[in-house]
């Protein structure tokens, strides 16, 4: 029987590259100090804009391959973060990516924000009951910008620990298991509205133009942060690395970084985290997802 770390994380995403944007100097933190760091992405991003132009051909209405490939670019990205136990919810490819809201892809029966519920979170719960982390990760009730994949991901992890935490959901497939604590990624107003600044002030910034706050995923008032998780410079540079390793994506330009519509935004090097449907805690943020937060 191998030795399982006490502590233990798990990360629950829609897509090739979200982990790394939102978490990755966390996971590459908590990876390389001996903790359980599991991610669990709900698709393969096979609806994703591909942004070089050699591989263009990847693209959904060309050779539809791109799903595939950004499976080889998360494996490279989880190699830059140290972390080795990522899955896919349901297996590779179970559920595909759904495409912007309101795109027709929203209504493919095989994409994930046509998935039964509770269908796609038993087999998150199976995960939950498995790794039996204290703490789990994911969006807030909006997915961070309303994408429908972000969205479902958010409802079925949050399902998921409500089943794996419910002794009558099946039993005998693993022992009940309450996760600790839930948190939600977030960024805080003042953060962004620095790193938008600085990018401003950059006129040697690579790209076409800069991000509005209102562009930036999951920004809420300060207050709300319960956890400020600043990494280091070394794991920011792993965090750097491996939102490079996602190149179908994200375009990476020192401190900043942009999607395939080509709008900088700051890369961040601290990242925050808020209680899952909980009030903004009393106190300052801590620096630890698994220290006591004053709520
Ligand atoms: C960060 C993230 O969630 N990316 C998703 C998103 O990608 C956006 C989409 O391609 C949009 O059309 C672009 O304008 C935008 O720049 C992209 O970030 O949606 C994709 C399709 O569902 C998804 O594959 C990608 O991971
Ligand atoms: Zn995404």
């Amino acid at each position: 029987m191998t030795d399982v770390p006490d502590r233990r994380l798990l990360f629950v995403h829609a897509h090739p590259d979200d982990e790394s944007i939102n978490n990755g100097a966390t996971m590459a933190k908590y990876a390389a100090e001996g903790a359980l760091v599991t991610l669990v992405t709900c698709t393969l991003g096979e609806e994703g804009e591909v942004i070089p132009a050699e591989l263009a051909h990847l693209a959904p209405d060309r050779d539809d391959t791109l799903g595939p490939h950004r499976v080889g670019e998360l494996a490279a990205a989880m190699r830059e973060l140290g972390v080795t136990d990522h899955r896919f919810l349901g297996g590779p490819g179970r559920y595909r990516d759904s495409g912007m809201k309101g795109a027709p892809q929203n209504a493919r029966p095989d994409c994930f924000w046509q998935a039964p519920l509770d269908e796609a979170a038993a087999h998150l719960a199976a995960v939950v009951r498995e790794v039996r982390p204290q703490v789990l990760v994911t969006y807030d009730p909006d997915g961070g910008y309303g994408h429908p994949d972000h969205v479902q991901a958010h409802r079925v992890a949050m399902r998921a620990a409500e089943l794996a935490a419910d002794p009558d959901h099946r039993p005998g497939a693993g022992e009940p298991h309450a996760v600790t604590r839930t948190y939600w990624n977030c960024v805080p107003r003042s953060v962004v509205e620095r790193g938008l600044a600085a990018l401003r002030e950059t006129d040697a910034h690579a790209f076409a133009g800069i991000a509005d706050a209102t562009d930036i995923p999951g920004v809420v008032d300060d207050a709300e942060v319960a956890v400020s998780v600043d990494a280091g410079t070394e794991h920011a540079a792993r965090k750097a690395a491996a939102m490079r390793a996602h190149a179908s994506q994200i375009a990476v330009d020192g401190a900043f970084f942009a999607l395939s519509n080509d709008l900088g935004q700051p890369l961040l090097r601290v990242e925050h985290y808020r209680l899952a449907g909980e009030d903004a805690p009393e106190g300052a943020p801590v620096g630890d997802l698994f220290a006591p937060v004053a709520s």
